[in-house]
């Protein structure tokens, strides 16, 4: 690839609040090409989930691709809901994902977010994972993006809902496992 070229990078998404984060993280050091597409996604645990979904991608696309998974997992529920995240919101909402907890002393969580490369259809996904540790509240700020209002980064006083975008995208679960793809792409420019 020549070096003054920016890389073309297809990220199959069907959510917009996704796809407008990444755009913002990785501002103009790559050219994102974003294709809708609602992909099916499999049980199993969160890197097993992220891989299928981006080998699917991968062949729908038949070329590279990435893909981006996110889990937010509940620490006195071993983890879940994990990866199914978007079936209990939509089910519970975000009362409701609060009340999951309300048996627990425990309120802490974890947001993980799995970004998938692949190279092409018959290829394994690469990985890249980062997590942002902090605790469930009772829902807080706009009601934009799934689960940002009930999630309180650990060390802010406020919900990702409430944070100014350019504060959650330098701590988020998404700009760590982003920064971790774009050290990947940097080196390995073909
Ligand atoms: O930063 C976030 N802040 C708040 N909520 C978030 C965030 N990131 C994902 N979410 C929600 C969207 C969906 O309800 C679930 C993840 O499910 P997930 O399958 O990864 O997303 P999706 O199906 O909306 O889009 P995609 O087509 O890329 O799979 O958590
Ligand atoms: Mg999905």
């Amino acid at each position: 690839m020549a070096s003054k070229e920016l890389r073309r990078l297809v990220f199959v998404t069907g959510n917009k609040n996704k796809l407008a984060e990444v755009q913002a993280i990785l501002g103009t050091s790559v050219n994102l090409v974003d294709h809708k597409l609602d992909l099916s996604e499999i049980q199993g645990n969160t890197r097993e989930v992220a891989s299928d979904k981006c080998q699917r991608a991968a062949k729908e696309i038949n070329g590279s691709v990435i893909t981006e998974d996110t889990a937010l997992c509940f620490n006195a529920l071993g983890g879940l809901p994990g990866p199914y995240i978007k079936w209990f919101l939509e089910k519970l909402g975000h009362d409701g994902l609060n009340r999951m907890l309300a048996g627990f002393d425990d309120k802490s969580a974890y947001a993980l977010c799995t970004f998938a490369y692949s190279r092409g259809p018959d290829t394994e996904p690469i990985l890249f994972e980062g997590i942002t540790h902090g605790t469930i509240v009772p829902p807080r700020g706009p009601n934009n993006f799934g689960w940002d209002p009930i999630f309180q980064p650990d060390s802010y006083e406020l919900t990702y809902a409430e944070m100014a975008k350019d504060i959650k995208n330098t701590i988020s679960h998404r700009y760590k496992a982003l920064e971790k793809l774009k050290e990947f792409l940097n080196s390995n420019s073909d």
